[in-house]
């Protein structure tokens, strides 16, 4: 684990401000922090501190942490609202292997419903706004990593008809290379304004647009969003689809199963169609009530991996992913969002998403593998899925 030294406790006051206007316009080119949906939400830039950590432990010791940052800070907070008062944004890895970071900004912005304020840490300096900048001489990979991935499928499927597991989410990554640095800015906004009902997020050179909420706790409620069951359009007949509904129903159990651990009164709505300008979802809404005071990234850590990402039964799907995928998925498909002092917050999963590098992006894409799944229709399906972030890289 390695941490910023925190030699003093941290000193946050918030206070109201009028409506700053867009929060992602707001942002400075290094090191932007933002979960925002349709106008709401909280952005934030500079560095009080810090966490890295990485291994099995990752959810637990990230909660300790935090639990002995916040304990210690002294908080002037005039607001009072969920996301006021100290705040970090969290971004979790997808497996034991990669770093996880919890990073708490020296100034956030935030608004929900009508109301905006800012939160100060310490004594933050002016910080530089210059233009944001667009992609320059953006390049593609020459060879398609979708033709190998499509073996992958293949296996899976296979592997799945001898009975070895029921689903797994195997993903593709590709590695797209610009003539000049990366703005994360330039991703963001581009990716609010072309698919304004998703979360975007940008957290350590991660930045995406998802549409999978893994939870979200205010005081006691918690919810969350799971998807899992694509098609390019067509939601009736996605709905229709046993192949999807089958595909839906492991996703649905295993949240379901991680908030049992936690919660009373859960309850799931029907399925239904979500409808993104690239693809349509199968989605189902879980809403429940904590009933052992776990805190959000307690909550995060019982949930994850869902079958959303990882597959059903969980370990034999992880283990696929690690044979089936050449690299580590970093933090793709981990839980990536923001947590205050009291607990409560929101954790995405950080799927239609970049891991920028200075010129680099990492772009990943992961589909759902069941035994009836075609491995043409899943790489026509990652294809959709790399298209946000493709697109506002000027592809
Ligand atoms: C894994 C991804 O998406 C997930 C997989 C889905 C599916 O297989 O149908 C649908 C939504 C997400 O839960 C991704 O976008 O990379």
């Amino acid at each position: 684990m390695t941490t910023a030294p925190l030699p003093e406790p941290l000193v946050a006051r918030t206070e109201a401000v009028a409506d700053p206007g867009a929060l992602l316009a707001t942002l400075p080119e290094h090191g932007p922090l933002a979960w925002v949906r349709e106008e709401d939400g909280l952005v934030g830039w500079g560095e009080a501190a810090r966490l890295v950590v990485r291994g099995a432990g990752r959810f637990l010791e990230a909660e300790q942490w935090w639990q002995g940052v916040t304990a210690d800070a002294v908080v002037d907070d005039a607001v009072g609202l969920p996301g006021t008062g100290l705040v970090a944004f969290a971004s979790l890895a997808f497996s034991d292997e990669g770093d996880s970071v919890l990073v708490v900004p020296e100034v956030v912005l935030g608004r929900r419903g009508g109301r905006a304020w800012v939160t100060r840490v310490g004594a933050p300096g002016p910080s530089v706004r210059t233009p944001v900048r667009e992609p320059v001489g953006v390049r593609w990979p020459d060879e398609d990593p979708l033709g190998r991935w499509r073996g992958a499928v293949q296996w899976a499927t296979n592997a799945i008809s001898r009975g070895e597991l029921d689903k797994v989410v195997l993903a593709v990554e590709v590695l797209a290379t610009a003539a000049e640095d990366l703005d994360p800015r330039w991703l963001l906004q581009r990716l609010a304004a072309d698919y304004p009902s998703t979360w975007t997020y940008a957290v350590e050179g991660l930045v995406g647009a998802t549409p999978e909420l893994l939870v979200r706790r205010l005081g006691e409620e918690v919810e969350s969003r799971v998807l899992a069951g694509t098609a390019r359009r067509g939601g009736a007949d996605l709905l229709r689809s046993e192949k999807d509904r089958a595909e839906h129903a492991y996703a649905v159990d295993s949240l379901v199963a991680g908030f049992s651990a936690h919660c009373k009164e859960i309850s799931t709505s029907e399925p239904f169609v979500l409808e993104l300008p690239n693809v349509v979802h199968l989605a189902t809404d879980v809403r429940a009530r904590v009933a052992d005071g776990a805190s959000l990234l307690s909550l995060a850590g019982a949930l994850h991996p869902t079958a959303a990402v990882g597959g059903t039964p969980t370990r034999t799907a992880l283990r696929a992913i690690r044979r089936l995928e050449p690299h580590d998925r970093g933090r793709y498909a981990g839980p990536v969002g923001w947590v205050d002092a009291a607990g409560n917050g929101e954790l995405g999963l950080a799927l239609r998403c970049a891991q920028l590098d200075g010129p680099t992006a990492r772009l990943w894409a992961g589909c759902g593998i069941v035994v009836d799944s075609d491995p043409e229709a899943e790489v026509a399906e990652a294809q959709a899925k790399l298209e946000p972030v493709r697109r506002a890289l000027g592809s």
